[in-house]
């Protein structure tokens, strides 16, 4: 049972997931919809919170800013392998391309021969999307493991929602969380952090262990210790905030 989250305070520091958390699940990654509604609610929380909420997304940056539009809203990207911080400055882990384009190759292929499957080269990273074929998940998974050994190449399968992705191991939505935490505005103030994926347990573990607060979104095993129900739930308790007091979104 999760228990209800405490009446928020001043010195938290807003983390929010995007897909699935901000942004309902869609058939396919371009077909999402952004509403200015969410935009106008994060861009007032991150306003009314001194600037302390970052977007912790397994989207590429440059995905986010196609999509959200050019926000000057802290994020993290491709599950923390990129960031920009409150100024705009870009900090990115830079890995070697060699295993991750050799695996882009067989992923293209593997995609021709099954219609359906999408894959989202995202260059460090790469998604392979079974949500429209999802008898194919199990068959991927297998053909995932095979191409990638962490012990060599340093890269690490991570599934998510009828997805599932290959990333650099070590680097993840938590090692963003406490890069932002060290930095103001986030330092000194408790973190919060709120997403639906297994890729945010790894969020989840490092706002844990700072003492802050871990909301998963929606059902399923989780090191969360709050939870919200869906998408509406997550706008409804931004928008009820003590901070956006007056404000009407
Ligand atoms: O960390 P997030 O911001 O939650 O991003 C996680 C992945 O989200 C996207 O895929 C998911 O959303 C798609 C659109 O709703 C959906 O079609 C797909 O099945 C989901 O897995 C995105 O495409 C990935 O790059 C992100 O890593």
């Amino acid at each position: 049972m999760s228990k209800p989250l405490p009446r928020p305070s001043p010195n938290w520091a807003y983390f929010l997931d995007v897909d699935g958390t901000l942004i309902e699940l869609a058939e396919t990654p371009t077909d999402i919809d952004v509403d200015q509604g969410l935009l106008d609610l994060i861009g007032v929380v991150h306003l009314r919170s001194g600037g302390a909420l970052a977007l912790i997304s397994g989207r590429s940056l440059a995905d986010l800013d196609q999509r959200l539009g050019q926000t000057g809203l802290p994020m993290a990207g491709l599950h923390g392998l990129e960031r920009r911080d409150q100024f705009g400055h870009l900090h990115r882990h830079e890995i070697s391309p060699n295993h991750i384009r050799r695996i882009a190759d067989h992923l293209a292929a593997l995609t021709e021969r099954h219609p359906g499957l999408i894959l989202e080269d995202k260059g460090p990273t790469l998604a392979i999307h079974y949500r429209r074929v999802p008898r194919l998940g199990s068959y991927v998974d297998r053909f995932l493991r095979q191409m990638v050994d962490p012990e060599h190449d340093g890269l690490q399968l991570q599934p998510g929602k009828k997805v599932l992705e290959i990333k650099p191991a070590g680097i993840n939505k938590g090692t963003a969380i406490a890069e932002f935490m060290i930095h103001p505005p986030f330092m000194g103030r408790i973190p919060v952090f709120i997403g639906d994926d297994l890729t945010d347990e790894h969020g989840f573990e490092v706002v844990n262990t700072l003492g802050g607060f871990a909301v998963k979104v929606g059902r399923g095993r989780t090191r969360a210790k709050y939870r919200l129900k869906d998408v509406n739930a997550v706008r409804t308790w931004l928008r009820n905030l003590p901070s956006l007091k007056g404000i009407s979104l």
